[in-house]
Parts: structure tokens; C-alpha cells; sequence
């Protein structure tokens, strides 16, 4: 099972996907750690990124999810799959992949960013990401006010897992 953490920057998809992992025994994958140097130094710049430059991002993803499935291991993978064609690249037909969607209002996940360290994401890109977020038909959408633990509880409650 391929369990997919999906939404805009600062929902806390890679902070509830570690809680999420540990508890379950999976592993844990970042789809911040897969983007080119390129896309990392135009979001650090605030530029959001566009398609093409999505695309080697989203092949290598879709590769370590077919790698797993072949496995027949477990993944909890943190990745903002904004747009349904981003969805279904990386689901291609797969049963096995279960798409979670963290959302939270614009002002939680705002304040949430401004006190982020350490990381290359610039938090202007916020509301580029709102306006392009199209969430996919049958997410099980959790709303990120809780603690991370309260959210990968339900999360493991909603996907019986
Ligand atoms: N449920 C939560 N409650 C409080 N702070 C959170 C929560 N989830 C994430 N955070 C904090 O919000 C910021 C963004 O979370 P992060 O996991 O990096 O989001 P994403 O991976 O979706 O960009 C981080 O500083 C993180 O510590
Ligand atoms: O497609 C994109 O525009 C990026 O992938 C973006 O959606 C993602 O948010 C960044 O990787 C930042 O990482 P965080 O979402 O972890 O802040």
C-alpha cells in the first residue's frame, strides 16, 4: 500500500508523514528530497513552478512508487500532486495507491510557514499553490488543526490501516 500525502506547502505533509510511517513500521519518502537542483533554487526565489518543470519530478516518483509496488513493500510519500493530472501520473491505474489530502484554512497554514526553518520552500508560494490545488475525486481529506499525532490517528482510522 502506497499511501500518498497530498496538498499545499506547509499542511504538514512531511511532519504528519513521519508520525504516520513511524507508527505504522513503513517507510518514509519526502517528494522534497526528489525535485532537480533547478526547481529547488526557482522555489527558494519564490517562482512557482510550472509543468515542465514538474515533470522530471513526477517520473522520478512515479518510479520509486512502481520500484515499491514491485517490492510489495509499504510507502507513505509526502507530495503537495497539486493538479488531477499530477494524480493520476502517479497513480497510473495502481490500486495500491491511496491518496490523503491535508487541508487546512489559508491563515493556519500561513502562520504555520513564517515559523519554518531550514527549509527551501518560500512561503509567498502559498497562494499559488491554493489557486492551482485541485483535489483529487477520492482523497480522504483531514483537516490539519490537531497535533501530528491526532491526524496520522486519523488518517490510520479513516484508511483502516
Ligand atoms: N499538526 C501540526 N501542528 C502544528 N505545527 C505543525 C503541524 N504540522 C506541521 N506543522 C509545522 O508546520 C510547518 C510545515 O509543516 P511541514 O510538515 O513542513 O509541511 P509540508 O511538508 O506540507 O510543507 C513545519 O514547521 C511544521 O513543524
Ligand atoms: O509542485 C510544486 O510546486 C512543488 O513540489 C511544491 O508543491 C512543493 O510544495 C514543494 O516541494 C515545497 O515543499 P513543501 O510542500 O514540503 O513545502
Amino acid at each position: 500500500m502506497i499511501i500518498v500525502l497530498m496538498g499545499v506547502t506547509g499542511t504538514g505533509k512531511t511532519t504528519v508523514g513521519r508520525v504516520l510511517a513511524a507508527d505504522l513500521g513503513w517507510t518514509f519518502r519526502d517528494g522534497d528530497d526528489y525535485h532537480p537542483a533547478a526547481n529547488i533554487d526557482k522555489m527558494r526565489r519564490g517562482v512557482p513552478l510550472n509543468d515542465d518543470d514538474r515533470a522530471p519530478w513526477l517520473a522520478a516518483l512515479g518510479r520509486l512508487i512502481d520500484e515499491t509496488v514491485a517490492r510489495g513493500e509499504n510507502l507513505v510519500l509526502a507530495c503537495s500532486a497539486l493538479k488531477h493530472r499530477y494524480q493520476e501520473y502517479l497513480r497510473h491505474n495502481l490500486a495500491a495507491v491511496h491518496y490523503v489530502e491535508l487541508w487546512g484554512p489559508p491563515e493556519l497554514i500561513q502562520k504555520r510557514l513564517a515559523s519554518r526553518t531550514g527549509h527551501f520552500m518560500s512561503p509567498t508560494l502559498l497562494s499559488s499553490q491554493f489557486a492551482i490545488l485541485e483535489p483529487p475525486a477520492d482523497a480522504i481529506l483531514v483537516e490539519v488543526s490537531g497535533t501530528p499525532q491526532e491526524i496520522a490517528s486519523e488518517i490510520r482510522r479513516k484508511l483502516g490501516v
